[in-house]
């Protein structure tokens, strides 16, 4: 199983609830991928403030904020928050150089998501107890997805949680397993890909990024990914201005998207859109077998 959501908002009348409308849809695949659940939210100003990067860090000791903070140049103010394994750093500074200063400052820790407008959340659990955790019904911003997780291919444990955000503002999500993950994750670390996880999904993400990191854009990566990857799927790969969505040749695992003139939504089930505003008038349908569907901001 495991369950999938994704919510690109077009109207920025609906920024506001954008955590309330996640929530909502979170419950219709809660029980799709009861072991654990990860987060994704772009745009929410409090949580990311413009000018700023955010990380997401799991196992962060209690004092990173104030190391990391006198590891970067000039000292700048860094925040932390806590919910849950996830620890969000926030510093007026480029990505790069806030996650090169966490993995300084902890080197026991581990960077689960980073960007200039994203925020991610991992963790072990119940989807809806950590979804209260994450304090996900008061998220803001303008796209976010979730996964509800039910493992196939490794641990279930925080560090096993989707997405997989594994460049600035990227995330995967995954229903399904790759058949050959382990020889194209030979291939890359040959090439000096480094990898966090034994995941499959985790193989998925990072053959993505590298796929965008040569210029590639959202629908070559993913047919790509459809020429290299053998197994099931159907994923969900979010970027700083897109939204995609793809099944296998043989559209194994389910999925639905429905777009309205204030959005587009995907799910593994329609019961998650149900309940969105205008969902009567929405165009609704489930994405053709090896098709790669996408929307730009
Ligand atoms: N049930 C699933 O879809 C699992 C997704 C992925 N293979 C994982 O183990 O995390």
């Amino acid at each position: 199983m495991c369950g999938i959501i994704g919510l690109h908002l077009r109207d920025p009348a609906l920024h506001p609830m954008l955590g309330r409308l996640l929530d909502d849809m979170l419950c219709g695949v809660s029980e799709r991928g009861p072991d654990s659940v990860g987060i994704a939210v772009y745009g929410d100003e409090e949580r990311n403030p413009p000018g700023h990067a955010a990380v997401s860090v799991l196992r962060a000791p209690g004092d990173l904020a104030t190391t990391v903070a006198g590891l970067l140049p000039g000292t700048p103010a860094v925040t932390t928050q806590a919910a849950g394994d996830t620890t969000v750093l926030t510093a007026p500074v480029a990505v790069d150089a806030l996650i090169a200063a966490v993995a300084a400052a902890a080197p026991g820790a581990l960077v689960v998501g980073s960007g200039t407008d994203l925020v991610v959340y991992k963790g072990a659990g119940h989807p809806q107890d950590l979804a209260r955790t994450y304090g996900l019904r008061d998220v803001t911003g303008w796209q976010g997805l979730a996964h509800t997780r039910m493992a196939t291919e490794s641990a279930i444990n925080p560090e096993g949680c989707h997405p997989y955000s594994v460049g600035a503002d990227q995330c995967l999500v995954h229903n399904g397993s790759f058949s050959n993950h382990a020889t194209i994750r030979r291939e890359l670390a040959r090439q000096g890909v480094v990898f966090d996880s034994e995941n499959d999904s985790e193989v998925g993400a990072r053959f993505v990024a590298a796929c965008l990191a040569e210029g590639d854009d959202l629908e070559k990566a993913l047919l790509r990914l459809g020429e290299t990857f053998d197994g099931f799927y159907t994923l969900l790969v979010t970027t700083a201005d897109g939204f995609a969505v793809v099944r296998d040749e043989i559209a194994c695992k389910p999925a639905v998207i429905a777009e309205h003139p204030r959005w587009v939504a995907m799910a593994s089930e329609f019961r998650a859109l149900a309940d969105l505003p205008g969902i009567d008038e929405a165009r609704i349908f489930e994405p053709d077998p090896g098709k790669v569907y996408t929307w730009q901001r």
